[in-house]
């Protein structure tokens, strides 16, 4: 028994072109998202093939080339034995705008067998519970989406699957989305959270599969794509006497706005080396490798397949 829950190995999907040619969306792309609920980020920018790929694995697109699985099964083939246990938010479910939250979730729960009791783990799940009883046309973007995950939740899934969730929020809205993410991830779901925002997958998923032009740049724990720091921001009273300190101790500095970047993997030498000249620090910090970087230096000089 697999113990990934998402598994795709050479897969590859191609469109026709209104020019004639092809275009190729994803190109041999090894997904792998082991079990164990946690947030997993599938991330690239717009048109980098998260969406087909998504669309795939729920059998709403035929790939051209490559295998995938869900639960250990061969997809499409045994998708109606697995698909009981995902949960997608591909697209805006359609939810009775004159009902309220509630009703539509009891609607939903009659036409799939999920107990009534399911709807008010739900609603709770998604932090609706307070709003439930107000109509869906009321509703906030924001509370919109979290019903439309509360709907996936019906059926107890082990797998969600989130496309692009925090897409025309505002940031009140962003925000609980990454709350009500973040929680399902840590209740035992394992959650799928497509993404362009470097800064969403960051702050929400442990870790991430990365993807530009339709191929894999990378996949791993989210600290580990990151790096741990290298890279120390130090804050003293007097930065040009520190500096000397540094520099003499072979810690040359790099100046910043808000204080000195010494490059090392040991800042406990940073501390004795100005301990030791009576400079006290007020502050040291790691500066991590933002994700954005990291990105740009990954997809720098891909483009996009289009072929005749
Ligand atoms: N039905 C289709 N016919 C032709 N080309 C398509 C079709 N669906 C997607 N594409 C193309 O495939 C590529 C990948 O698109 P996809 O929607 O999967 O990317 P994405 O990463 O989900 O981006 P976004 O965040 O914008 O949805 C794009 O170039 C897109 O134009």
């Amino acid at each position: 028994m697999s113990d990934l829950v998402i598994e795709t190995s050479g897969l590859r999907k191609e469109f026709r072109s209104l020019r004639g040619g092809t275009r190729v969306a994803v190109q041999h792309l090894d997904l792998a998202v082991p079990a164990g609920g946690r947030v997993h980020g599938f991330l690239g920018p717009n048109g980098s093939g998260k969406t087909t790929t998504i669309r795939m694995l729920l059998g709403l697109a035929r790939p051209t080339k490559g295998t995938m699985r869900l639960f250990g099964e061969p997809v499409p083939d045994r998708l109606p034995h697995v698909i009981g246990r995902v949960g997608a938010v591909v697209e805006s479910p359609k939810f009775s705008p004159n009902f309220s939250g509630r009703r539509n979730l009891q609607l939903l729960a009659g036409a799939i067998g999920a107990p009534a009791t399911r709807v008010d783990a739900a609603l709770e799940q998604v932090k609706l519970t307070g709003r439930d009883k107000d109509r869906y046309k009321g509703y906030s973007l924001g509370m919109k989406q979290r019903l439309a995950i509360a709907a996936t939740l019906l059926k107890e899934p082990s797998l969600l699957i989130l496309d692009e969730p925090t897409n025309g929020l505002d940031p009140a809205g962003i925000r609980e989305i990454r709350e009500t993410i973040r929680d399902l991830g840590t209740s035992g779901v394992t959650v799928l959270l497509s993404s362009h925002i470097l800064a969403e997958v960051q702050q929400v998923c442990t870790s991430a599969t990365i993807i530009g032009n339709g191929k894999l740049l990378a996949s791993g724990d989210v600290d580990d794509l990151l790096g741990a720091g290298t890279a120390y921001r130090v804050a003293t009273p007097d930065p040009a006497a520190a500096a000397e300190v540094l520099t003499r101790a072979g810690l040359a500095p790099t100046v910043l706005d808000t204080g000195l970047q010494v490059d090392t993997d040991q800042p406990s030498e940073v501390t004795r080396v100005l301990g030791e000249a009576g400079i006290w620090l007020s502050e040291l910090t790691p500066l991590r490798a933002d994700l954005e970087s990291y990105f740009l230096a990954l997809t720098e000089d891909e483009q996009l397949g289009e072929q005749a």
